[in-house]
């Protein structure tokens, strides 16, 4: 330990000692749970101190050492046991036998973003990352029908898989919804969102809105001769209204495969997320993230960072999260933060910000092993043993003020294909309608395929020629 570490350890009250280690042999021994916050003292201690107290708040202490601790419930302490003074980092280990057994993500979230986040101590805390040793994992449910799902159902493959979102947001009838719905699908498009706030408006009944999808899908389907999805915003006021509103969808006459359920997983919470992965095992669960912004926005000191949020989105299970579109769309993002959060839930392992998070339980320096895994998984073999090998992976879901102009941008800073995107004004904006912006999208990616610049292949391609010349001059506009 250098001096200036030892003399903030020295200056740590006796509450304080209890939660910091310093040289906590060997963090990643599978008992911990290990957070990495940038942290800024707010009161009147300093940053060993600060962070002393956010590890007591966070397990299993309050403002005063009390006196009805026990010699086991020391043992279940949050322990500060590393600290970079420079970047205002600290390292926490958390027993992970704190939590709620039976693979509950809230209880987590509840500990080590919970009442810290307003705890006069600190005037920055966020947690950047986080890491799930693989004993843990297995708790937990993580995702079950995936992304390879999806692509088998629809049969698209090496692809990203071509979505949209309804707009305008809000106003239109169900039978005038289902019609966006439909064009956008005879243009080429692969599946279709209600925009989140969708729900059961006087204007747009839920029941309603229903069928009339379930009309449009069958009619593009039997045109196109191509297997389209819709995701539906089950996001509700209480258990029975969510679960209503599933099973309206389930025997509204669907193929399965060809639904998905929304939920708005940080205002609907994460008991919706769990609730709908333990019940609809086969139903693709597409976590959108309105309010995320609140705590994950670099300029705000307090919260969490977009890579935090998805994974434990691939924690509790859901089958595709929002991770951003690092800048190249219209919400604020950047590379480091939406790439790598992707990365994350796509791979059976990747970097983080500081922490190299393996989803399963094979050591990855046995890379035959992995790769088999990865297979697996991926293709749902069921394993002889039944066993537990690795956790699924989780989706990463593309949007916000994309178009046809930015697929390639974007999948050039993504690194690979294995997304779904969903343009809303990318497509409905196009000055043709909603079937061309379908086409221009379907054509940008053809020409991504083919390696040929848009600008090239729009040469005979009119709806990408289109989307080009409005795209580009909207941008120029805006600027
Ligand atoms: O409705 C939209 C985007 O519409 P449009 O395509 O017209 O911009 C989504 O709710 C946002 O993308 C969510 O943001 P994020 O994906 O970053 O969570
Ligand atoms: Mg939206």
């Amino acid at each position: 330990m250098s001096s200036i570490h030892e003399d903030l350890v020295k200056s740590l009250n006796s509450k304080q000692e209890a939660y910091v280690n310093m040289e906590l042999p060997d963090p990643t021994n599978g008992e911990y749970l290990l957070g990495v916050f940038h942290i800024v003292p707010g009161g009147k201690f300093n940053v060993l101190q600060a962070a002393a107290e956010v590890a007591a708040e966070s397990s299993t202490g309050t403002n005063f050492k009390v006196n009805t601790e026990t010699p086991f419930s020391r043992t279940m302490n949050a322990l500060v046991y590393q600290l970079d003074l420079e970047r205002e980092l600290v390292w926490i280990a958390y027993p992970w036998r704190l939590f709620d057994r039976g693979g509950n993500v809230q209880n987590i979230l509840t500990y080590i973003v919970g009442n810290i986040l307003g705890m006069k101590e600190v005037a920055a805390l966020k947690l950047l990352d986080v890491w799930f040793p693989p004993s843990m994992l297995e708790q937990y449910d993580g995702p079950s029908f995936t992304v390879d799902d999806m692509r088998a159902y629809l049969n698209v493959y090496d692809r990203p898989i071509l979505g949209t979102i309804v707009k305008p947001k809000m106003g239109l009838t169900s039978a005038e919804y289902a019609e966006v719905c439909y064009d956008f699908w005879v243009g080429g498009g692969d599946f279709v969102k209600n925009d989140e706030p969708q729900a059961n408006q006087d204007f747009c009944p839920y029941d309603k809105m229903v069928l009339h999808v379930k009309e449009a899908m069958d009619k593009a389907v039997k045109e196109t001769g191509q297997k389209k999805v819709h995701s539906f915003n089950v996001s509700a006021a209480d258990f029975d209204t969510m679960i209503e509103r599933c099973e309206m969808i389930v025997n509204a006459g669907f193929e399965p495969g060809s639904y998905a359920f929304l939920i708005d997983g940080i205002t609907a919470g994460w008991m919706a997320v769990q609730t709908l992965r333990r019940r609809y095992p086969n139903v693709f669960i597409h976590f959108h993230r309105a309010a995320h912004g609140a705590f994950t926005r670099p300029e705000n000191p307090l919260g969490f960072s977009v890579l935090v949020l998805s994974k434990f989105a691939r924690l509790a299970g859901a089958s595709g999260i929002h991770t951003g579109t690092a800048g190249v769309g219209k919400m604020k993002g950047t590379p480091k933060e939406d790439v790598v959060a992707a990365h994350e839930i796509q791979y059976m392992s990747a970097e983080g910000h500081f922490f190299r998070q393996s989803w399963s339980k094979i050591p990855e320096t046995d890379k035959d092993a992995i790769a088999i895994v990865n297979e697996d998984i991926a293709h749902h073999v069921v394993l002889e043993d039944d066993s537990w090998r690795g956790m699924k992976k989780c989706c990463p879901i593309v949007s916000g003020g994309l178009n046809p102009v930015r697929l390639k941008p974007f999948i050039d800073v993504m690194g690979n294909v294995d997304f779904i995107t969903t343009m809303g004004s990318g497509v409905h904006a196009h000055p043709e309608g909603t079937q061309a912006g379908a086409k221009a999208l379907v054509q940008a990616c053809e020409a991504y395929l083919k390696g040929v610049e848009i600008e090239e292949y729009a040469k005979d391609h009119e709806e990408l020629a289109q989307a080009i010349d409005f795209f580009t001059k909207a941008a120029k506009d805006a600027m």
